[in-house]
Parts: structure tokens; C-alpha cells; sequence
């Protein structure tokens, strides 16, 4: 589905992505780990268009992608979220997800974002507004339940666990578990704790300092010297 060959991505002198090649396969689920400013944002951000690298190549179902805008990149179904909740101001959680299934799909399908809002758990607070109503988990539901709307075979998940307390981030989990079966999407996920990633992923990358340092199942890279030194003195570690 997602091949990465030879991505590097420079801003100025900073090399932040460094000659990464990786492939994804149709209904993967893998985890992209590193410590703080180790470039996994920034690969997001070149897979999903958002930044253009500087070497490298990046196809996506056969097509070489690099030059197609963001929006071509969704309506081809490489879906995303943001590290940071962004819903789109004075608009409700129904109307956010609208405007993602245009953006993502070209049409509006009411039933499927009816199925999305009851999917994560977002029914009861579908007229509400998105950037003055809900609660972080839920702020976190719409990121996915937006990234969903634009009909994703890859869903780009940057760390939406983050900063939930232990029984939300488990639900959280159970429904990101959930949506890989029911959603037949491939996951790719940002995230620090080991234990997550250990419980979700059949895969794991490691990004260190912009390199891909290794790749393998959960026990695998974790039991790897050079991965436990790269998060050894990182805040997350
Ligand atoms: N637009 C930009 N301009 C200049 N430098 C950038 C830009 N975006 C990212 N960087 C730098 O690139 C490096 C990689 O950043 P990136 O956000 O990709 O890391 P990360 O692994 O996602 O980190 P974190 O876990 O903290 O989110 C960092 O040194 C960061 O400061």
C-alpha cells in the first residue's frame, strides 16, 4: 500500500527525516517510535503532504504521490491526525466531520457519518460545538472520527493517546483495535508508551535522531540494544 523510499527531509541545515525507507501493507498496523525531535511527526507530515521532502520517494498504491497535494493524498486514502486536536472553529462535531468527508471524499454521506459519530462515541455530542465543547478524549474521538470521514485506507494516528489517564487511554485503545476491523484501514501510529504500542502493533519502526534505526515485531525492537539506548536520557523513556 505505502511505500517510503529514501525519504530525507531537511529544513536548513537540520536533516529531520534521514534517508527512511519503510512500506506499509493493506490493513498493517505499525508503530512509528523514537524519542522526542527523532523526525516521526515530520514523516507524517511528508506522507500526508504536508511538508515536501527533499530525496526520496513516496508511493502509495502503485502512484509515486510526491507531487500531489494534501487533498489528492486523502481522496487516494491516506487519512491523518494531528499530535494537537484541530477542530475547525465555531463548527459542531457533525459539521467538523462534514467538511472532512468533502475535503477527503468529494461527496457527503450522512449514514456513514452517523456510523463514524456512533463508532467513537460521539453521537450525543454531534451538535455540539467542536472547539468549546468536549473533553480531551473526546476532542481525541474527533481527530480520529474526522480522519475516518475522509474514507482512509491508511489512517496516520500521531499520538492520539497521549495525555488520556489509564482507563480512557484503554477504551481509546479497545476502539482504535475496533476500527482497524471494522474500517478495513492500516494504521500507522505515533506513540510513546511501549505497553501500547506493544498491545496494538504486530510492527514497530524505530525513528532515532531522523534514521530508521530498526524494525520488527514489539519484542523484537524493544529487546534491541541500539533502540533502548536511543530512548535511554529521552523524557519519555
Ligand atoms: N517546520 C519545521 N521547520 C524547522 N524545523 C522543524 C520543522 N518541523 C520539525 N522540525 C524539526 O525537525 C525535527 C524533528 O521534529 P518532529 O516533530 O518530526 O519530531 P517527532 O519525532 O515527531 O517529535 P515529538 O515526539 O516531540 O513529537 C526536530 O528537530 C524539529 O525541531
Amino acid at each position: 500500500m505505502l511505500q517510503l523510499e529514501n525519504v530525507t527531509v531537511r529544513f536548513g541545515g537540520l536533516t529531520a527525516v534521514n534517508d527512511v525507507s519503510l512500506n506499509i501493507g493493506t490493513g498493517d498496523v505499525v508503530g512509528l517510535v523514537g524519542a522526542n525531535g527523532a523526525g516521526k511527526t515530520t514523516l507524517f507530515n511528508a506522507i500526508s503532504g504536508l511538508v515536501r521532502p527533499t530525496a526520496g520517494r513516496i508511493v502509495f498504491d502503485g502512484v509515486d504521490v510526491l507531487k500531489a497535494p494534501m487533498y489528492q493524498r486523502a481522496r487516494m486514502g491516506i487519512g491523518r491526525t494531528f499530535q494537537i486536536p484541530q477542530p475547525m472553529h465555531e463548527l459542531t462535531v457533525r459539521q467538523n466531520l462534514q467538511v472532512s468527508q468533502r475535503f477527503g471524499t468529494g461527496r457527503l454521506d450522512e449514514r456513514r457519518i452517523d456510523e463514524i459519530l456512533a463508532f467513537t462515541g460521539l453521537t450525543a455530542k454531534a451538535e455540539r460545538d467542536a472547539s468549546t465543547g468536549l473533553a480531551l478524549t473526546e476532542l481525541k474521538a474527533l481527530e480520529v472520527a474526522k480522519a475516518l470521514s475522509t474514507d482512509p485506507k491508511l489512517l496516520l494516528l500521531d499520538e492520539v493517546l497521549a495525555g488520556l489517564e489509564t482507563n480512557g487511554k484503554r477504551a481509546f485503545m479497545n476502539m482504535l483495535k475496533g476500527l482497524h476491523q471494522k474500517f478495513q484501514v492500516g494504521i500507522c501510529i505515533i506513540e510513546h508508551d511501549i505497553e501500547t504500542i506493544s498491545n496494538l502493533c504486530a510492527r514497530v519502526a524505530v525513528l532515532n535522531f531522523g534514521q530508521l534505526i530498526a524494525e520488527g515485531t514489539p519484542s523484537e525492537v524493544f529487546s534491541n540494544p541500539e533502540v533502548v539506548k536511543s530512548y535511554t536520557g529521552a523524557d519519555h523513556a
